[in-house]
C-alpha cells in the first residue's frame, strides 16, 4: 500500500498509511484549510492524506490540483502532485458561508465513510474538518458530535471516549461536553468523572506515550466550592471520585480552583487537567492555542483528531482561514499512529 514515511525517536522507519481527512460543512473553511494543508505538506512536514468529501467544495475556494480516487490505496501514489479526494454525494450548489441541509447531508456521508476506512485499516486514522452541527442536527444526525458519532461507529459506549483537546503546552479534558450549562452538575457523577479520567490517562500513554501521567481535577465551582459554602460538587462528587482514583493508583490532584489552574507556571506541573464542563476546558486552551489547538478523541481503536475551531462560516470563501490546526491534527494524527505503533496498542 501506498504509504507516508515518518521517523520514529528510535530512528527505525514506520510506514503508516494516508489518513483519510473528512472535509465537514462543504459550505464551512473546512475544504479550504483541507487544500492549504496540502500545499503545505513538504514545509511541515504532515503525513500523507487524502480529502473524504466533495471534490467540488475544495475546487470552489482552491485552484490547486485535485486527483478523484476511488480508494484509499490509490492515495499515496498521487499525494504527491495532487490532493486525493474520495468522493462522496454531491452537496449540491456550494455557496461558502451558507451552510445547507444538502452540505449537511454530504459532511454526515463523509465523516461516516472516513470512519469506514480507517476501522478497516486502509487508512491510518481520521482527520475531520469541523461540521455545522445545527445543520447536521438538521438531517437526522442523533449524536452531540463527531466525538461520540465516531465512538459508536467503534462500538466505544460515549462515557468511554474522551475529548481531549491538545496544544503545546496544555491538555485539558471536559469531563461534560455538549451539554446546557444549567444541566453540568446533575450530569457530574462519580463513575463518570472516574471513567474520563482514566481513558485520558491510558490515552496520555497509547497515543503520546506519556510513561506515568499527572492529572489535575477542576472544581466546578468558585474556589472549588470554598469547604462548601459555594457549592457542594465538589464535597459530594468530584473529591471521592479523586480519593478512590488516587486508592488506584492514579497520579491526580484536586478539586483544584480553575482559575488558578492555567498560568504558565501551573501547566508545568500536570500533564493534562479535567475540567468539569465545555467552556472551563476550551476557553484557556484555545486562548493560548486557537491556531495550533487539536481535537484528539481517547479511547478509541482507531485515530481521529481534529482542528480545534469551527466551521467560521463568517470567513468562509474569503481564502483567510488559517490552516494552523488543521495541520496539527495531521501531525498530532501521525503521531499518535506512531506512539500506538511503538507500544504495541
Ligand atoms: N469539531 C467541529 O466540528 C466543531 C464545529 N463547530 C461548529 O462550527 C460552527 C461555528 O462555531 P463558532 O462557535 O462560531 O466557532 P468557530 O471556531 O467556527 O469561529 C470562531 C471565530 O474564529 C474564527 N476562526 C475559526 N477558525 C478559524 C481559522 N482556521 N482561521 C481563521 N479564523 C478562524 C471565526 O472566523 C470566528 O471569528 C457551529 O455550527 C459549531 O457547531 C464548532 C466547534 C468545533
Ligand atoms: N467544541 C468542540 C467541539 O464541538 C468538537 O466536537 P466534535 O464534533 O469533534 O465532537
Amino acid at each position: 500500500m501506498p504509504s507516508s514515511t515518518i521517523t520514529d525517536p528510535g530512528s527505525a522507519r514506520t510506514e503508516l498509511p494516508p489518513f483519510a481527512v473528512s472535509l465537514g460543512d462543504p459550505a464551512g473553511i473546512g475544504p479550504e484549510i483541507v487544500a492549504k494543508s496540502w500545499a503545505m505538506r513538504e514545509a511541515r512536514g504532515l503525513p500523507a492524506f487524502f480529502a473524504v468529501g466533495d471534490a467540488a467544495s475544495l475546487r470552489r475556494v482552491w485552484q490547486g490540483p485535485v486527483t478523484l480516487i476511488t480508494t484509499p490505496e490509490e492515495a499515496g501514489a498521487v499525494f504527491d502532485s495532487a490532493l486525493p479526494c474520495l468522493q462522496v454525494a454531491e452537496a449540491g450548489e456550494i455557496i461558502p458561508g451558507t451552510p445547507s441541509l444538502d452540505g449537511a447531508r454530504t459532511a454526515f456521508q463523509a465523516l461516516e465513510a472516513a470512519v469506514g476506512v480507517a476501522r478497516t485499516g486502509s487508512a491510518a486514522g481520521i482527520v475531520t474538518a469541523p461540521v455545522g452541527k445545527e445543520q447536521l442536527y438538521g438531517v437526522g444526525f442523533t449524536h452531540p458530535g463527531q466525538t461520540e458519532f465516531v465512538a459508536e461507529r467503534c462500538g466505544v459506549a460515549a462515557h468511554n471516549a474522551v475529548m481531549m483537546l491538545a496544544g503545546p503546552s496544555l491538555k485539558v479534558v471536559p469531563v461534560t461536553i455538549h451539554i446546557p450549562l444549567a444541566d453540568v452538575s446533575a450530569a457530574l457523577t462519580i463513575d463518570l468523572i472516574r471513567a474520563r479520567a482514566i481513558t485520558t490517562v491510558k490515552g496520555l500513554q497509547r497515543n503520546f506515550g506519556v510513561a506515568r501521567p499527572r492529572i489535575v481535577v477542576a472544581g466546578l465551582n468558585p474556589h472549588a466550592g470554598e469547604g462548601g459554602a459555594l457549592g457542594r460538587e465538589e464535597i459530594d462528587i468530584i473529591g471521592p471520585a479523586i480519593r478512590s482514583l488516587r486508592e488506584d493508583g492514579m497520579d491526580i490532584v484536586g478539586p483544584l480552583s480553575a482559575d488558578g489552574l492555567f498560568h504558565a507556571r501551573a501547566r508545568e506541573t500536570y500533564d493534562a487537567v479535567l475540567c468539569m464542563y465545555h467552556d472551563q476546558a476550551l476557553i484557556p486552551l484555545k486562548t493560548l492555542h486557537f491556531d495550533e489547538g487539536v481535537n484528539i478523541t481517547l479511547g478509541l481503536p482507531i485515530v481521529r483528531t481534529s482542528p480545534d475551531h469551527g466551521t467560521a462560516f463568517g470567513i468562509a470563501g474569503t481564502d483567510s482561514a488559517n490552516p494552523g490546526a488543521m495541520m496539527a491534527a495531521l501531525k498530532m494524527a501521525a503521531e499518535a499512529a506512531r506512539s500506538r505503533m511503538a507500544h504495541g496498542a
